[in-house]
């Protein structure tokens, strides 16, 4: 589809074509860019709200700085669709996070001026450093280096590390803008949100801070003497009237604003007066997620990302389905916790800022006293949970698989060290889809396995899954030593009637889910079902083919593979993550440990990074959808393809 483009933005694919256009104009500019992205994302998809907030400051920044040699750097990225567009990627925007197309976050390799790669939250401002010291050191200290950073993504330890730092860099030439709207994906949470709100809504303090910023705008044209005054006394007044002392003040950053982050002539005009204040600072930005769609500024969560929607009602679309609908992983999740904790008094959840996205937000609602959004603070969500273990709580700490990734040493060190029995629930395990390689769940098995005192496991469908978060929460497991990690994967399961009685699994036990003669079929999650489509088809070759359904990768089930190994000498192992340490690692590692060769092939995800697209898309690139397990069982056969795909 063609979308129309206002006759402003028509003429503009880099920022040096903004850069001509009158000040006046920029307001035009802004409003047809959010047309363009409200028209793009309605019919293309994405993230959609936060782009929408950042529209003014997005123009004001390339603008006013001198990108790409000023360094732009977006915090998580899903909020650079106005970047990207204003970047050279207008016209192909339409590829936005389809298989093959541009990415949906910055991506070093797409564009100079994507100064910096994201996906991942809370890395701007340590980034941003880095790249000031550097300039530092090359000597060029007119480059500007600018992080935008949310108010969500401050929450993070990182960002207050870097800022931390950024304080005592004196001449580190680095802004940081925070863009403060109040939320994350889910309403921002903490104290520090709280204290946003305190400097935001002081008025005797925004009248004295106007005043004060009149004043330093001219003053700062008599140069450094003059500013240093201005600023003394600026920041002995903040201090003054703030009811905390300025927190940004007080780690040597200067703090300016807060300011209406949609005032495109006042952002213009600010952005300008600080490119001349040297030093690390602050602007503080008061932005509406969602801005000027009304349907998004009202549910902010759920126009983050809404998929495709109609752009007059505000209808979203939903996916056409003539099967029955299987539930998400995710809300089964979400429904299970709640109903496990009305029967045990022990049971409390964590998520780090995804409330929405893992479902949580059930229990949230449910029992707002044993379920906790902590933030973007994964590390902290960690070591929450092993403090609450200490004290006898059964703890479902919910972590998207690739954001687990920051909180690796705390799951070492603070968990499986102490033998402590804490539960992860790590969601979007395996291909993410859309968002790509920053969100791809690929490493979990293999960076839990490796762990001593870590039990690691993966269901099959929606009914295996109650039933290990059952297992989790029983004695046997709280009253042991060992952390029960429980990988699943983005979307749907397969099972339309879910809400079945648990029943026991037994740790460390897989289950035969068909026999047969000419080879074995290992998988582990709900990737196994790949498995089961192909096996048909092989059956109908005069294949015949057992399937085993490993169910835990760690304690391996020594009977089982013996079973397998004694039987087959062709298998093949299926996962959906990294071949490096994954579990066919795993089930090598038994095959060498115990004398058996077989011919082995391992199907996951290959040692390089696998880009965006439908997860169906990527199984296929990877060889490990039904076509490709049937292929690999064919050849590893030898038997001729007569069923085409
Ligand atoms: C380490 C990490 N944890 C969680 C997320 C998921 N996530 C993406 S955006 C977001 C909210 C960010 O809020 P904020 O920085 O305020 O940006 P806004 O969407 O409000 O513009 C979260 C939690 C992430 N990308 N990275
Ligand atoms: C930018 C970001 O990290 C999140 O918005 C992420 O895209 C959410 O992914 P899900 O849609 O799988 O919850
Ligand atoms: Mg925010």
């Amino acid at each position: 589809m063609l979308i129309k483009q206002g006759p402003l933005l028509n003429n503009i694919q880099y920022p040096e074509d903004l850069r001509k256009l009158k000040p006046e104009q920029l307001h035009e500019v802004a409003e047809e860019l959010r047309q363009y992205i409200i028209d793009m994302v309605s019919v293309h998809g994405g993230h959609f709200g936060a782009s929408l907030g950042v529209v003014e400051l997005t123009v004001a920044l390339h603008y006013v700085f001198n990108t790409p040699d000023d360094q732009l750097i977006w915090d998580v990225g899903h909020q650079a669709y106005g970047h990207k567009i204003l970047t050279g990627r207008k016209d192909n925007f339409y590829s936005n996070r389809i298989y093959g197309g541009i990415s949906g976050f910055p991506k070093r390799k797409e564009s100079e001026y994507d100064a910096f790669g994201v996906g991942h939250s809370s890395t701007s401002i340590s980034a941003a450093l880095g790249m000031a010291m550097g300039s530092m050191h090359n000597n060029e200290p007119n480059r500007q280096h600018i992080a935008v950073i949310g108010d969500g993504a401050l929450t993070a330890g990182l960002a207050f590390e870097g800022m931390n730092h950024a304080g005592s860099i004196k001449d580190a030439n680095i802004l940081i803008i925070l863009n403060d709207n109040c939320m994350a994906i889910d309403p921002n949470v903490g104290a520090l949100k709280e204290y946003l709100t305190d400097i935001t809504t002081s008025p005797t303090y925004n009248k004295v801070k106007d005043d004060i910023w009149n004043l330093l705008g001219k003053m700062s044209r008599f140069g450094k003497s003059a500013r240093d005054i201005v600023g003394k006394v600026e920041n002995a007044m903040k201090g003054a009237l703030l009811s905390q002392s300025n927190f940004f003040e007080a780690l040597n950053l200067r703090y300016f604003g807060p300011i209406d982050g949609h005032d495109i002539d006042h952002l213009t005009e600010v952005l300008k007066d600080l490119k001349d204040i040297p030093g690390p600072k602050i602007l503080h930005c008061l932005t509406v997620k969602g801005k000027g769609y009304g349907p998004a500024e009202v549910d902010q969560t759920k126009w983050h990302a809404p998929g495709l929607f109609d752009k007059v009602t505000g209808e979203i679309q939903k996916k056409v389905n003539d099967k029955p609908v299987a539930p998400k992983f995710q809300d089964v999740f979400g429904h299970t916790i709640v109903e496990l904790a009305e029967k045990n008094k022990n049971i409390v959840g964590i998520t780090p800022a995804m409330p929405s996205g893992s479902s949580l937000n059930i229990m949230m609602k449910a029992m707002p006293d044993r379920a906790f959004d902590v933030g973007i603070a994964e590390q902290h969500a960690v070591t929450l949970s092993a403090g609450m273990a200490t004290r006898g709580l059964a703890v479902y700490c919910n972590i998207y698989s690739t954001f687990m990734q920051r909180a690796y040493d705390q799951v070492i060190h603070d968990v499986c060290l102490q033998e402590l029995p804490v539960i992860f629930c790590l969601d979007r395990a395996g291909f993410a889809g859309a968002d790509g390689p920053t969100h791809h769940g690929a490493y979990d098995i293999a960076y839990m396995r490796c762990i001593p005192n870590m039990i690691v496991a993966s269901p099959i469908n929606e009914e295996e899954l109650r039933n290990m978060m059952f297992l989790a929460q029983s004695d046997e497991v709280q009253t042991g030593k060992q952390a029960f990690t429980i990988r699943y994967p983005r979307g749907e399961g397969v099972m339309p009637d879910w809400r079945k009685p648990f029943s026991k699994i037994t740790i460390g036990k897989g289950q035969k889910l068909k026999d047969g003669e000419d080879l074995a079929i290992l998988s582990f999650g709900p990737i196994g079902n790949q498995a089961t489509l192909a096996i048909k088809d092989l059956e109908k070759e005069g294949i015949s083919t057992a399937h085993y359904d490993m169910r835990f990768a760690k304690p391996l089930d020594e009977q089982m593979l013996h079973e397998v190994f004694r039987k087959f000498d062709k298998i093949i192992t299926l996962e959906d993550g990294c071949l490096q340490g994954g579990i066919g690692s795993a089930v090598l590692e038994f095959m060498v440990d115990h004398g058996y060769t077989a011919q082995l092939k391992r199907l996951g995800m290959p040692d390089r990074l696998v880009e965006h697209g439908e997860q169906y898309q990527l199984y296929a690139e990877c060889g490990y959808d039904a076509a490709g397990i049937f292929k690999t069982a064919k050849s590893l056969t030898k038997k001729e393809l007569t069923v085409k795909y």
